[in-house]
């Protein structure tokens, strides 16, 4: 298969505040999510003045990635489009047709399988190129990389780092905690070919970052409507459990984010730190690879893996991963008023 561009495809977020209702609206479009969880999630951008650290984060990958891709002799332009907020998916499609783009190479942030963390992605390329329409490039997608050493390590690092400043000031026992986003249970349950996907990488990426330290893995930023089921325990109710259960401290690890965007500074640095510090734990957050340069490395390894017949797929773990998705994986769930 001959390649002639990278893709980085990302989630999106608002840069200023007029950003913040209409980036919401394309986000959640379709998806049920009272006006009440709206609101209150628009407040969360507008404390960090309508800014998502996530664009400048992409961009950060890319200079890193530039260097990274001409020391491995990767040839191949690289091109950034987002599903909800601009650089647009479909904006960067038709740029890359005008370019003369044939087969790009799309690296998605987000490690895991599920509908949401995977096959939206697919959706998403497809309705960009329908949109575009003759003369779109073919885009594949790299695949899922929880347990490549690349993300595993640099997660590892960090959780170390964190664990040792948490234990510095803790008066008892420290817990480490993963989280990832929560998602439907429904879409938890179809997640992969056979279901329970999602959560089969994440305890297998949490169980490679621990090592020999005991963990839990809880979730965070909970939407949609209080009446579907959702995975649980929130991470701040299961902070209180374990403050009722003697622990003394918590080192939080978002094994399911590949950056510091706002589900972390919100949902963690902020909400989950208030939590705990009201609760008497002391808090610490483990940082995301961002831009280590083992995880700039994984990328350039995982583009190689598709270049290069016969290049070995760093693998840490047991939990396969594939290439291409088979039709039947992560299936959409049923929307409100959808059949
Ligand atoms: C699995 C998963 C990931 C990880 C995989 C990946 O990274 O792709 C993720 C990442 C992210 N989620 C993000 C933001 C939001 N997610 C929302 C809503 C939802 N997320 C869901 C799932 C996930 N989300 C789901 C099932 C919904 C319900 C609506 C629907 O069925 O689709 C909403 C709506 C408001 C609300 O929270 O209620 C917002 C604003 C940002 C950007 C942060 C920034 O701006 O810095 C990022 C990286
Ligand atoms: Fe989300």
């Amino acid at each position: 298969m001959e390649y002639d561009a990278f893709l980085l495809l990302s989630f999106g977020g608002p840069e200023g505040p007029d950003d913040v209702v209409p980036f919401l609206e394309n986000v959640t479009r379709g998806r049920g999510i009272p006006p009440e969880r709206l609101a209150e999630v628009a407040g969360h951008y507008h404390r960090f003045g309508g800014v998502s650290p996530i664009n400048q984060q992409c961009r950060d990958l890319l200079a890193a990635l530039r260097p990274a891709f001409a020391d491995a002799g990767v040839d191949l332009p690289m091109y950034w489009g987002n599903r909800n907020w601009h650089p647009m998916l479909a904006d960067t499609v038709a740029r890359m047709r005008d370019d003369g783009v044939r087969h790009a190479l799309a690296f998605a942030t987000s490690a895991f399988g599920s509908y949401s963390s995977c096959r939206q992605y697919l959706d998403d390329i497809a309705k960009a190129r329908a949109t575009v329409g003759a003369g779109a490039p073919v885009i594949s997608k790299i695949r899922q990389f929880h347990d490549h050493p690349g993300y595993v390590r640099p997660h590892a690092d960090a959780l170390r780092a964190a664990l040792a400043k948490v234990s510095a000031t803790a008066t008892g026992p420290v817990r480490v905690v993963f989280t990832a986003h929560s998602i439907p249970t429904a879409m938890a349950a179809s997640a992969g070919p056979t279901g329970g996907r999602y959560e089969a990488q994440l305890r297998e990426t949490a169980a490679l970052v621990a090592g020999d330290l005991p963990w839990d893995l809880v979730w965070q930023s909970r939407s949609g409507s209080p009446l579907t089921p959702w995975l649980e325990p929130d991470i701040n109710d299961h902070l209180e459990a374990l403050a009722d259960a003697g622990a003394g401290g918590v080192v939080v690890s978002p094994i399911g984010f590949v950056s510091d965007h706002l589900e972390v500074i919100w949902d963690l640095d902020t909400e989950a730190a208030a939590t705990a510090a009201k609760l008497g734990l002391a808090y610490a957050r483990a940082a995301t690879p961002g831009t280590d340069p083992r995880f700039v490395a994984m990328i350039v390894d995982l583009v190689r893996e598709r270049l290069t017949p016969g290049h070995p797929r760093a693998v840490l773990g047991s939990v396969p991963t594939w290439d291409a998705c088979p039709e039947v994986c992560c299936p959409a769930p049923a929307r409100p008023g959808r059949p």
